[in-house]
């Protein structure tokens, strides 16, 4: 991959939960505007990676984190960068949907303030946000209704809204369809699609069709190392590693 568009990176990250080594030397570079699947076994450290990148391990006290993360040529880590601002720049959504206990409108206002986003251009972008996000003609309506009422699948696009209202460069999915029905799963499957014209997407699934069905590139990891990696099309239909053959025909994992 050319070093130029990336727009993610990470090179030698080691990671050790307790004593217990979960990353090993691992390298990876995600193309800019590009949706990038990580794919594996369960288990072999596919979200842990995800999470160095907006600096979630900080809170863990038993976490030991080697390595260097970049955005863009940014150091993630670096003393002048606040796990507030790599968060708004990296914005994440996870397996479960995880609105706040808040209505629909404050569950985005929330962000937005606490990035000081000025008071008077909070409704117009929570509007963009949930127009960009596919699901601003069902809940139109009913904006101050609570967030836990919508269905699984809007409460997942209430999360995309929610990270694509502060502009990220790039958004991180940790399995965002797993809890999801096909029809729901389709919607957002759709919707991570045209949000490639705007953002850089990583997205961990299980998934193999998904990946297959939505995914620039793919990246394989097997107990805490990158295998393989390249496009979608290679790594499914002529993988050069066994292991990787094994893993994408359903052999294991
Ligand atoms: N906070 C933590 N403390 C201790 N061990 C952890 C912690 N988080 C993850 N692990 C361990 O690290 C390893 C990697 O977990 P991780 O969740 O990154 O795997 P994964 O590939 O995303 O798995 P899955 O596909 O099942 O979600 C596992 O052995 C897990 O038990």
């Amino acid at each position: 991959m050319n070093e130029e568009q990336m727009k993610l990176s990470a090179s030698a990250v080691n990671l050790w939960f307790g004593s217990k080594q979960v990353l090993k030397n691992v390298k990876v570079a995600f193309p800019e505007k590009k949706i990038t699947a990580l794919i594996g076994p369960s288990g072999c450290g596919k979200s842990t990676l995800l999470r160095c990148f907006n600096r979630m391990h900080e809170l863990s006290a038993d976490a030991k984190i080697e390595g260097q993360f970049l955005l863009g040529k940014e150091d993630l880590y670096a003393k002048s960068i606040s796990a507030t601002e790599v968060r708004r720049r990296i914005g994440m959504v996870f397996q479960q949907a995880n609105p706040f206990p808040k209505s629909i409108y404050e569950n985005i206002n929330y962000g937005l303030a606490i990035n000081d986003v000025p008071q008077a251009e909070r409704a117009g972008i929570i509007e963009n946000a949930l127009k960009e996000s596919y699901i601003w003609d069902e809940v139109r309506d009913d904006l101050q209704k609570p967030a836990t009422r919508l269905s699984g699948g809007q409460q997942q696009r209430l999360c995309i809204a929610r990270a694509v209202a502060l502009r990220p460069e790039v958004i991180l999915m940790d399995e965002p369809c797993s809890a999801l029905d096909p029809l729901s799963t389709s919607k957002i499957e759709e919707l991570i699609v045209k949000l490639k014209k705007d953002y850089t997407i990583v997205i961990v699934t299980h998934n193999m069709q998904q990946a297959q069905r939505i995914a620039d590139k793919t990246v394989f990891m097997y107990l805490g190392e990158i295998i393989e990696e390249g496009d979608t099309a290679d790594i499914f239909g002529k993988p050069e590693k066994d292991l990787t053959r094994n893993y994408v025909n359903g052999h294991f994992g």
